[in-house]
């Protein structure tokens, strides 16, 4: 069938290219009658857009306008009293009559400035400008701009049951609803055998309109075009523009059935389409309609296919397909596919399989997956993609979702209220609501189910406009949806900074991924992204897309990728429906601490404790100092106690009993059965210790055989003095009488380059080895250790006979074991009754598992049973080694040695 005519007046200006003036063509002259006032004429240059009064001056303008392809524009006549503007006389006349009548019987618009000259024109004004849209068809109920258009519906549509008038063409079988279009037909199809020759080029056509609409594309220049100057978007005429501009505004078109909002009008009418049912363009075969005739027309294409039933090869008709068809040899087991190299095969399954792989033509690129319809393939490709993935705001986490039906499915099953919330808004502006909104299981259509999607959208994002692309984690839960979820203990409800992030990830791969996996992805040295990355790409999934999120966004959504593909952990799944990402990853290595906490043997696991609750301890004499109030108690001579050493001793107590009931706790400051104080308790176990392997020798230790001795704060005198270098938390671990394992904490150690990051724990177990410091050689010159605040003559006699090159004089029996096992002396000599049993227990365990020794001045070993005396009578004699020690116990004349043993 010839192609329709277009119904109204062509929007083309004929127009030929011209080489010289001589060329120039005009449109015949429009005759302006008397009554036209000559100022509403102009003439338009089409090439600068410059108008002219007159004609001449326009042809004058084309000399100077230096364009060799000029063509001119009918004069446009403007109106004086409104801004209309018109190309024909006719129309310019008719609109004054009908619009501007001066005549003393003209009727006024009470809505604008226009005066008609009768009743009915008025009407048919406010019809077309006032009430638009208001006349509806009584039998199809579609509605229209003009009742004449009701009128030509009807004899268009045969809504009133009349019958259609039809023209049909008595020379071919086409049919007209139109007399017209029916002499169109017979001109251009049968009458006309000539065709219009394009003079550009070989084209060449039966219908002229399609001669000037090929000139216009293939041989005009460029048409004029205008630049937007906020995005460089070129628009065809000024109008365009003016609209396009639009979008660089405000959103302020806001559709009030699902809250997504836009810049113009046009697309806000079109979106209210997507909550009708019923849409204007409706498919004939099924129940689907469309809002736009394009959407339909493909659509339309997919119910076009007739598929052979041998080879499933598709044909636009069925005739096609059953000719095809009948092509085939049914005893044939070749492949019916032209260019397919497999001929023949041996029966017809191993045929059928075959077949079956050329119609599943479409592979998806990421996963390879085969699809016979490139549509169903187009629509998967998507699954892959994490480039704006919808979230679930109403998740702590913040799930993400590729495709909007799973959101949906996600927030109707999980987030019912939320739903139906939504669910009730959109019935309640759509008009349908339903009197019993709390139906369990409410039927909803697909337009309802688009408007919630789109609801959903519009909340996520607000939300991450409001907080910024940072905070993606932890939406929009209801104050009573907080207090359902339960964090678990010790996992802090804040977002980790990403350092804290970054440490948490290397420890949650080197705990999930095989060393050796890790290793190949270039562990420990590659970027932690980049590993991650690397294993998740090995399990088969796609990482976040580097160039559209940040470091840490990626991380997150990579690592919920490493719980959701790597980990396959069901009760992570659930975990990651109501926590965050950070809360995720800090419950499952607090999960392997209690493991490991469970299964290490007994002394590893008090170790780990005592550990963590020293450095909880040396916060709490950090705390105190810097509060300012000591709350200094004066026990003895030189002997001092200050709230430091009763909190901190508090906390180690209470902590160590609380996990460990039947181990007997000593600490130096009375009180001992202080009562377990909640605020101090300390429960967390260090990883590293939990790590070690426990010598067999240690493993079958039991509770009841061990004693842990307790010197909250080592060297009070010089805490209160302001030496707080010298200050340490000690708990020693002894069985059997002998320390085994100890701790020494330093509160206030500065390590070189992080100034800022005060403490560090230093630990020794037998028969493991020491940690926590970098321990040193003993240096070359002989250099002694010694009490700073507890000097007597015995103790400076005990000093001189050593021969040292140098005696540092420092505080605490727990700081000058550390200068022995850093190298700053060789020997410690104390030879004085005033440290007891809390103050050496750690330093000799720790000293003992570096190789060192620590005796009393005589040489023999303190015991450190529960029912030992606590003072260290014999005073103290400590080296780095058994030598140095035999060299310093030759050293001590008897006589000192016996008087101290007096
Ligand atoms: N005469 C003393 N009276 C009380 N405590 C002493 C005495 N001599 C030593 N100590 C304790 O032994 C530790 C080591 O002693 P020094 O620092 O003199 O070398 C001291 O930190 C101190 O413990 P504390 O400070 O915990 O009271
Ligand atoms: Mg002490």
């Amino acid at each position: 069938m010839p192609p329709k005519r277009k119904r109204g007046r062509p929007r083309h200006k004929l127009s030929q290219p011209l080489n010289s003036r001589k060329n120039l063509v005009f449109e015949k002259d429009i005759e302006v009658s008397e009554n036209l006032s000559k100022e509403v004429m102009e003439y338009i240059c089409s090439y600068c857009k410059k108008s002219f009064k007159k004609r001449q001056y326009l042809i004058a303008h084309v000399n100077s306008c230096g364009n060799d392809t000029l063509h001119e524009e009918k004069p446009k006549l403007h109106c004086p009293k409104c801004t209309k503007v018109f190309v024909f006389k006719k129309s310019y006349k008719k609109h004054v009559e009908n619009e501007h009548y001066e005549g003393p019987d003209g009727v006024c618009c009470e809505h604008c400035s226009v005066i008609c000259p009768n009743k009915e024109i008025l009407q048919d004004h406010l019809d077309k400008k006032h009430n638009s849209g208001t006349y509806s068809c009584q039998f199809c109920t579609q509605t229209f701009v003009r009742r004449a258009h009701v009128t030509r519906h009807m004899l268009q549509k045969g809504c009133d049951g009349r019958k259609l008038r039809e023209f049909s063409c008595g020379i071919c079988s086409a049919k007209f609803s139109r007399k017209d279009n029916l002499l169109v037909h017979l001109r251009l199809q049968h009458i006309m055998n000539k065709r219009f020759q394009c003079k550009m080029c070989d084209f060449s056509t039966k219908n002229f309109s399609k001669l000037i609409l090929h000139s216009q594309r293939m041989h005009l220049p460029k048409p004029l075009q205008y630049e937007c100057d906020h995005c460089g978007k070129l628009t065809k005429s000024r109008g365009s523009l003016t609209k396009h501009l639009e979008i660089h505004g405000d959103k302020k078109y806001a559709c009030e059935v699902c809250g997504y909002s836009t810049y113009t009008i046009e697309v806000m009418r079109r979106h209210t389409l997507t909550h009708v049912e019923d849409k204007p363009y409706k498919c004939s075969i099924c129940s689907n309609s469309f809002i736009q005739k394009a959407q339909l027309l493909r659509h339309l294409n997919q119910h076009m296919e007739f598929v052979c039933n041998i080879c499933s090869k598709r044909f636009k008709t069925r005739e096609e397909a059953t000719i095809h068809e009948g092509q085939h040899d049914p005893n044939d087991l070749s492949c019916p596919f032209e260019d397919c190299t497999e001929k023949k095969f041996e029966d017809e399954e191993h045929q059928s399989i075959h077949i079956k792989e050329h119609l599943q033509a479409f592979k998806c690129e990421v996963c390879g997956k085969p699809f016979e319809k490139e549509i169903n393939m187009r629509r998967h490709v998507p699954t892959h993609a994490l480039d704006r993935p919808r979230r679930c705001m109403y998740c702590v986490n913040a799930r993400a979702y590729v495709r909007g039906e799973h959101l949906l499915r996600h927030v109707r099953k999980h987030h019912a209220d939320v739903f139906m919330q939504r669910l009730m808004h959109v019935r309640s502006v759509l008009g349908s609501y339903v009197t019993t909104p709390r139906v369990t299981t409410p039927r909803v259509s697909k337009s309802e189910l688009d408007a919630i999607l789109n609801m959903l959208d519009a909340e996520s994002d607000r939300i991450i406009e409001d907080y910024g692309t940072g905070v993606l984690y932890g939406g929009l839960q209801d104050i009573n949806d907080q207090m359902e979820i339960e964090i678990p203990k010790n996992e802090p409800n804040t977002l980790l900074s990403e350092e804290e992030l970054v440490e948490n990830l290397k420890e949650l791969l080197s705990k999930l991924i095989d060393q050796e996996l890790l290793e190949a992805f270039g562990w420990p040295d590659k970027p932690i992204e980049d590993i991650l990355e690397k294993v998740i790409e090995n399990c088969g999934a796609r990482p976040a897309d580097r160039e559209k999120w940040s470091r840490v966004q990626c991380l997150r959504e990579n690592t919920k990728h490493l719980f959701i593909y790597v980990v396959e952990d069901k009760n992570i799944a659930k975990m990651l429906g109501t926590h965050t990402i950070d809360q995720v990853i800090m419950h499952i290595l607090q999960q392997f601490i209690v493991k490991m906490s469970q299964t290490a043997p007994l002394i590893v696991r008090l170790l780990a404790s005592s550990v963590s609750v020293a450095n909880r301890a040396g916060k709490i004499v950090r705390d105190i100092m810097s509060k300012g109030e000591l709350g200094i108690v004066e026990k003895g001579k030189d002997d001092y106690q200050t709230e430091a050493d009763r909190s901190a001793q508090r906390c180690i107590i209470a902590s160590l009993s609380e996990q460990y009931p039947k181990v007997r706790i000593i600490g130096e400051e009375d009180g001992n059965e202080i009562q377990s104080s909640h605020e101090f308790l300390e429960t967390d176990a260090d990883k590293e210790i939990l790590n070690l392997e426990c010598p067999a020798s240690l493993k079958g230790i039991k509770e009841e055989d061990i004693v842990v001795w307790v010197d909250p704060l080592d060297g009070t005198a010089e805490y209160t003095q302001g030496f707080l270098e010298h200050v340490t938390v000690l708990i020693g671990i002894s069985v059997n009488e002998k320390p085994i394992a100890g701790v020494i904490h330093q509160p206030y150690f500065k390590a070189v380059g992080s100034e800022n990051k005060l403490g560090r724990t230093i630990w020794g177990l037998k028969d493991v080895g020491v940690g926590g410091f970098t321990p040193g050689n003993p240096p070359e010159s002989l250099i002694i250790t010694t009490t700073r605040s507890h000097s007597n003559p015995v103790v400076e006699n005990a000093l001189q006979v050593m021969k040292a090159a140098q005696v540092l004089r420092v505080g605490g029996a727990g700081y000058k074991v550390l200068q022995l096992l850093e190298g700053k002396a060789s020997i410690y000599v104390f030879a004085s009754p005033g440290c007891k049993k809390w103050d050496t227990c750690a330093p000799e365990a720790v000293l003992n598992a570096a190789g060192g020794k620590l005796t009393d001045i005589l040489g023999n070993f303190y015991k450190y049973g529960a029912s030992e005396s606590r003072p260290n009578k014999t005073g103290v004699l400590a080296a780095v080694n058994d030598e140095l020690h035999s060299y310093a116990i030759q050293r001590i004349p008897q006589e000192l040695k016996d008087k101290l043993s007096a």
